[in-house]
């Protein structure tokens, strides 16, 4: 059974500060899809996966998560929302102060409220420890439960983070180049597990990468964006190498050619 979310974005356009940031985004990303985006810095992608997980509004146009319209949602349903798109990010967001279990537990806040999640937070029932242990052993770092956050590797926080995503138990994940701060064939290991966990439980997943040989390797679908526009929203094997060249090509100077 598919348990993915379906998103759709229709004529889209994002302004922050009074700046155009996106611009007619017409998109839609299936159920289950694995989608990498890809574009130089400031295309977009951060702000077009903000729109996703409800962090911004778009400014004009429609975006429907599960056939539900966030601007127009009530608190709970939106609440509701919020609980099934998990979030990776390139920092972590982790708190430094508590230890991998507490930071895996902190992933159902959202679903749980305040008080019953402090309650979890330090008194964890042993159904919710052994819930952690699995995740945490499921993205290889089973062994590191109860250590300090502070003491732990940025490549094992990033799986913490990953695991605190998927304790969240969301039906959509989306990651903002999560690997940017990791060594190559962390990078790809982390890329390939993403993949895998979102095929195994039917996830939507969408990742932004500056890495385009891992968007190709691992991604069925790449949408390339610019200047907040999208370029072009392809399937994989279409994608040729002079689409990446006008994608990425710098701006022309004055006086240059
Ligand atoms: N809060 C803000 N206020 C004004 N402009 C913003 C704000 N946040 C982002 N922008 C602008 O929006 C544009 C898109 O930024 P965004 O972070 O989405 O790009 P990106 O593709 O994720 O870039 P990168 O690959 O460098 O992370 C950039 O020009 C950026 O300067």
């Amino acid at each position: 059974m598919n348990l993915g979310t379906r998103f759709e974005l229709a004529g889209v356009g994002l302004e922050l500060g009074g700046n155009p940031v996106l611009e007619g985004l017409d998109l839609v990303v299936e159920p289950g899809e694995c989608v990498a985006l890809v574009g130089p810095s400031g295309a977009g992608k951060t702000s077009l996966l903000q729109i996703l997980s409800t962090g911004h509004a778009p400014t004009r146009g429609r975006v429907t998560i599960d056939g539900i319209d966030p601007a127009t949602a009530s608190a709970e349903v939106l609440r509701e929302l919020r609980s099934n798109v998990g979030s990776v990010h390139q920092h972590h967001a982790l708190v430094p102060e508590l230890r991998a279990l507490q930071n895996v537990l902190v992933g159902r806040f959202g679903r749980q409220g305040t008080l019953a999640g402090l309650r979890s937070l330090y008194l964890p029932r042993r159904r919710e420890l052994r819930e952690v242990h699995a995740v945490l052993d499921r993205v290889g770092i089973g062994e590191l439960l109860y250590r300090p956050t502070t003491q732990l590797s940025g490549g094992e926080r990033q799986r913490v983070a990953i695991a605190r995503a998927l304790y969240q138990a969301p039906r959509a994940l989306l990651a903002d180049e999560p690997v940017a701060s990791v060594d190559p064939a962390r990078a790809r290991d982390t890329i390939a597990l993403l993949v895998e966990l979102a095929r195994e439980r039917g996830m939507t997943l969408l990742v932004s990468l500056h890495d385009l040989r891992l968007a190709l390797d691992h991604f069925p679908r790449l949408i390339g964006l610019r200047n907040g526009r999208v370029e072009f929203d392809l399937a994989t094997d279409e994608v040729g190498p002079s689409r990446f060249d006008d994608l990425y090509r710098l701006p022309r100077t004055a006086g240059g050619t």
